[in-house]
């Protein structure tokens, strides 16, 4: 498969996955996701949409209070040692990174889109994998409601990925009842996005803000846009590539 062939994946990492449940940025999880992303570079192109600032500000400082302002302030300090996490890792593997910080209000205006999307190309193009954030300095609306994952169906649309592929720390969508039972039975595939609304039990996980709710309506912006959405277990080994060949259970919400 020729460079211009490959499928474009949109992957959003939240906190959660990127500490594996813990107080501080694995180290391990982004050598892991970088691994995938080197094995599969030959099929698939990778924008990263990713969350952690404040977690791995919080490794390094802690700041008194728990408003919105304070928590600015500490995406603010984490940030770069996200992106210098990000870049030593996928360094090590010939990975080029850069950072783009992004918000909500970017995505509502004609100009700002057609930047982003033209530097977004400009960077894959010269194989630099674009990791995404919030820039939270000037916005909040992630901080206080989301997790990253609106912005992740955001960008998906419009540097027209084929797949918006969503890590958190469950295997895909389960259904209700299967959670009531202490079951997990994950939803394989489905198109009907607004029954999976009925699905969505009880709230969030540690570091999560959005729960399955935000996912949900992430995966609805990208399928009105034609794209698929995958909803994986990154808290495991290998979850892309794995997705990829079918060989694990997770969610997809396919368009028509
Ligand atoms: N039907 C469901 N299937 C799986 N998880 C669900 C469901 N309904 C709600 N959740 C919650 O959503 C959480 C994942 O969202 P979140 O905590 O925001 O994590 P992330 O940081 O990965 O975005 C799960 O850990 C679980 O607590
Ligand atoms: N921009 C913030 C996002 C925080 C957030 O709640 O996102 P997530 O970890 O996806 O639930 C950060 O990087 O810490």
């Amino acid at each position: 498969m020729g460079k211009l062939d490959r499928k474009r994946i949109v992957l959003k990492i939240g906190s959660n996955v990127l500490t594996k449940g813990t107080d501080h940025i694995s180290r391990g999880k982004i050598e892991d996701i970088a691994r995938q992303i080197a094995a599969l570079n030959n099929t698939y192109e990778f924008i990263i949409v990713s969350s952690g600032a404040i977690a791995a500000a919080k490794q390094f400082v802690q700041l008194e209070g728990k408003e919105v302002t304070v928590k600015q302030a500490l995406a603010s300090i984490g940030q770069p040692h996200l992106m210098r996490i990000y870049q030593e890792n996928f360094r090590e593997l010939g990975l080029l990174t850069s950072q783009c910080l992004l918000s909500y209000s970017d995505f509502e205006k004609e100009q700002a889109k057609t930047n982003i999307v033209n530097t977004i190309n400009v960077l894959v193009e010269n194989n630099y994998i674009p990791i995404i954030n919030e820039n939270d300095t000037v916005a909040t609306d992630e901080i206080k409601f989301g997790d990253n994952d609106k912005l992740a169906a955001l960008t998906a649309e419009l540097v027209k990925a084929d797949i918006l592929l969503i890590a958190t720390n469950t295997d895909g969508i389960y259904t209700k009842a299967s959670i009531q039972n202490n079951e997990m039975e994950t939803i394989t595939s489905i198109t009907d996005v607004a029954q999976l609304g009925q699905e969505i039990f009880g709230s969030v996980s540690k570091h999560g803000t959005g729960g399955m709710a935000t996912k949900i309506e992430a995966a609805t912006i990208a399928q009105n846009a034609g794209i698929d959405t995958w909803i994986v277990n990154g808290m495991k080994d290998e979850f892309i590539k794995n997705s990829v060949n079918d060989d694990v259970n997770f969610t997809k919400i396919t368009t028509a």
